[in-house]
């Protein structure tokens, strides 16, 4: 089973707004509304792949019982804890003319002591040896930023493999709790060392370090340059794919779906990252936080470029 935390979703309102401009009047010419939040749209990654997962998280007031609507409209089976507040609306500006997309955040609500401590049990409760837990996005504001590091550590205590996706004291108290598999984009791999990175070579050198706590697996996402997938002993860098691109929200997310689907099947590194760059890419080709169809998937999943390193240096 793969189970997903999203302790602060969002109903994603992505407008569109050809040629946008700060300062001036915007017409949207299209809007949706998805149920968001990172671990929300890895759920939904998983399911397209045809695997199940159980979406678990917080979830407050009308926006909440929205996102628990749609995960049932697709069958995504979910059990949130349901707290005081209002789930957030995130923002997302595509332009199409421009190639720009603009994420407006909200905080979310805050969480009271007892109800993380529920959902920490719940999720905890919920996962057994073998199982695959997802811990990604933002927390709400109030959560001491270990709350990443405790998780890791309990579930490893059960013999579950933990995948994080987070941000700055987040990602860094995260990582040294030694999660199975670790996906920082370039930002945040460069916030996590205060460094910063001009080239795959830098990144691979930066991030060789996460190793030292335990982690197994490090998937770098570099948008469309593509990705490099890293385990101690080998490193892989894989070329982005073109393709046509309708909304980038979630592109992180539908790779971390894939990931934990390959992990799930035992597939083999080469396999597994060959999905994970077809199901991202996919999810671009698509509206919102929408993830792509599976024959398309397949159909990208031919188009994936490889080349293998071996102490630094191309070898194929
Ligand atoms: N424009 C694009 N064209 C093709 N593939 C893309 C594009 N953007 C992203 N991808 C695919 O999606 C993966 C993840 O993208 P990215 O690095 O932007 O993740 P992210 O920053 O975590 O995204 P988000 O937080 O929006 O989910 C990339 O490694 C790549 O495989
Ligand atoms: O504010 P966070 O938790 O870092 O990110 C939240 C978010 O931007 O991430 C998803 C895309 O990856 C969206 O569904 C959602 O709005």
């Amino acid at each position: 089973m793969i189970v997903t935390l999203t302790l602060n979703p969002a109903v994603d309102k992505t407008i569109e707004i050809d040629s946008f401009q700060i300062n001036h009047v915007n017409r949207v010419s299209s809007a949706r509304l998805d149920a968001g939040g990172k671990g929300i749209n890895v759920s939904k990654g998983v399911h397209t792949l045809g695997e199940k997962s159980k979406a678990m998280g917080i979830l407050a007031g009308k926006s909440g019982q929205f996102i628990k609507e749609q995960l049932d409209i697709l069958k995504i089976d979910n059990d949130f804890l349901f707290v005081g507040g209002e789930t957030r609306t995130n923002i997302k500006v595509v332009d199409r003319i421009n190639h720009s997309n603009t994420d407006i955040n909200e905080k979310g609500p805050d969480i009271a002591e007892p109800d993380l401590a529920e959902v920490i049990c719940k999720t905890l409760e919920a996962v057994h040896d073998g199982d695959i837990l997802v811990l990604s996005g933002s927390v709400p504001s109030n959560i001491d930023s270990n709350i990443y590091g405790v998780l890791i550590a309990r579930a490893k205590e059960k013999g579950v493999k933990t995948i994080l996706d987070a941000d700055g004291a987040l990602l860094k108290q995260g990582i040294k709790a030694g999660p199975y598999l670790v996906k920082p984009n370039i930002y945040e791999l460069e916030r996590l060392y205060n460094t910063q990175i001009t080239s795959k070579e830098k990144a691979i050198e930066v991030a060789m370090d996460i190793f030292a706590y335990g982690v197994e697996l490090i998937v770098i996402s570099l948008g469309e340059e593509g990705s490099i997938l890293m385990t101690k002993e080998e490193t892989v860098i894989v070329e982005g794919i073109e393709v046509d691109v309708i909304s980038t929200v979630g592109a992180g997310d539908s790779m971390v779906a894939a990931l934990a689907v390959a992990i799930h099947r035992d597939y083999p590194l080469e396999k597994a990252i060959r999905l994970a760059t077809a199901t991202s890419a996919a999810s671009v080709m698509t509206s919102g936080t929408e993830t792509g169809e599976m024959n398309v998937i397949e159909q990208l999943e031919k188009k994936v470029k490889l080349i293998s390193y071996d102490n630094r240096e191309v070898v194929k």
